[in-house]
């Protein structure tokens, strides 16, 4: 197949702030992102923390109030959206619907004034490229969800766009079909050697896609790194909270996060630890989920929850209402900082300089 794939390109993102009135807090706050070429990133977070302001930036949808936005040390900040290199993949496809497969990929050629055939022709190549060349006739309400986002995508590519933006593009599908399309978004990009760029409010989602994966928060980054950096240590307790799996501890030296699969449990009367009570058991298959409130900690404060393999489960079975000790292993404990700061705020100690391993050690003991 003869489809061109234009060299992929790094995005990088300089103090960018989007204020959408005046006296209003900035919806984007200054922030400072680079995104490798030819990576998949994944901008992740909390309804009405920036993620999707920040996307409609780099398309060009949305105006920037002040920063900069670079692709492949190009400065598009001012760009109109069909001259910056990208193109947006959106959350409900947006085809249109009285026109085929075909003839919605091959749209923006038309626009461009490109000649029937050779538009026909780049527009059969990709639906090829997606596997829908058999249905490139059928009308958008002839194909299942999962065919609409294969040709949304060809449709996208189709301005051999260098970086490709997607908005939320699996949450119109059920369930079952978004495992399986993930699959497929991170199989095309690895394919297309393109630089990706995806919004998604679903921690799963971007664990599943991501090489890079930025944490928003309130209009700021709270956390860059990769899945694994991210989900094993969590930069502030915002994040280890929103991933969620872990247990947020206070302890003299500041809060912690313990994953919930790293927390050991035993009735209680048996040795150090934080006192807690089950109060719930819920059965998940593979592993069992249960639910404690530590004892004589604040409410807000006081929930944790430990995950045990089946196995370990059925040999000591836990119940509501069963007085428990929690321990954990020093290793696993990991310091939580601040947090991202408003950018005017005074900077604070970040966590990787901070050494609190003796005070855990000795809380823990
Ligand atoms: N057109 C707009 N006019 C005014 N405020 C807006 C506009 N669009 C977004 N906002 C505000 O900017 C903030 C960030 O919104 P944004 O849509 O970027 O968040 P998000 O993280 O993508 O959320 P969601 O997952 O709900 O789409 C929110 O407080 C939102 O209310």
């Amino acid at each position: 197949m003869d489809v061109a794939t234009p060299p992929p390109a790094a995005v990088e993102v300089i103090a960018l702030t989007k204020r959408y009135a005046a006296g209003t807090p900035a919806a984007v706050d200054q922030i400072d992102l680079r995104i490798a070429s030819g990576s998949y990133c994944c901008l992740l977070g909390p309804s009405g923390c920036g993620k999707s302001t920040t996307l409609r930036m780099i398309a060009g949808h949305e105006s920037v109030s002040t920063g900069d936005i670079l692709l492949d040390n190009r400065n598009i900040t001012d760009l109109p959206a069909a001259a910056r290199g990208t193109a947006m993949m959106f959350q409900s496809f947006a085809l249109f619907p009285h026109l085929s497969a075909l003839d919605n990929v091959a749209f923006s050629l038309k626009m461009k004034g490109v000649g029937k055939a050779e538009r026909q022709k780049r527009a059969g190549d990709l639906l090829e490229r997606v596997a829908m060349g058999h249905l490139a006739e059928r009308k958008p309400g002839e194909l299942s969800g999962g065919q609409q986002q294969r040709v949304a995508l060809a449709r996208a590519l189709i301005t051999e766009p260098r970086v490709l933006l997607l908005d939320e593009p699996l949450s119109a599908l059920d369930p079952f079909l978004r495992i399986q399309m993930r699959a497929e978004l991170r199989r095309w990009q690895k394919e297309l050697g393109l630089t990706f760029i995806h919004v998604t409010h679903s921690q799963e989602e971007a664990m599943a896609l991501a090489d890079t994966m930025v944490v928003m928060n309130h209009g700021l980054i709270e956390q860059v790194g990769s899945p694994h950096e991210v989900y094993n240590h969590p930069a502030s307790e915002f994040v280890a909270r929103f991933m969620g799996g872990h247990n947020v501890l206070d302890t003299p030296a500041g809060p912690i996060a313990v994953r919930n699969d790293h927390m050991q449990i035993a009735p209680d009367g048996a040795g150090p630890g934080l006192a807690a009570h089950v109060t719930d058991v819920e059965y998940q298959g593979t592993y069992v989920l249960l639910g404690l409130a530590l004892d004589g900690v604040a409410k807000a404060r006081q929930t944790v929850s430990v995950l045990l393999g089946e196995a370990a489960f059925l040999a000591r079975p836990y119940a509501s209402g069963d007085a428990v000790r929690l321990t954990w292993a020093e290793a696993d404990a990991r310091v939580l900082g601040p947090g991202a700061q408003r950018p005017a705020d005074p900077a604070t100690t970040a966590p990787a300089e901070r050494d609190d391993t003796a005070a855990i050690a000795a809380f823990v003991a």
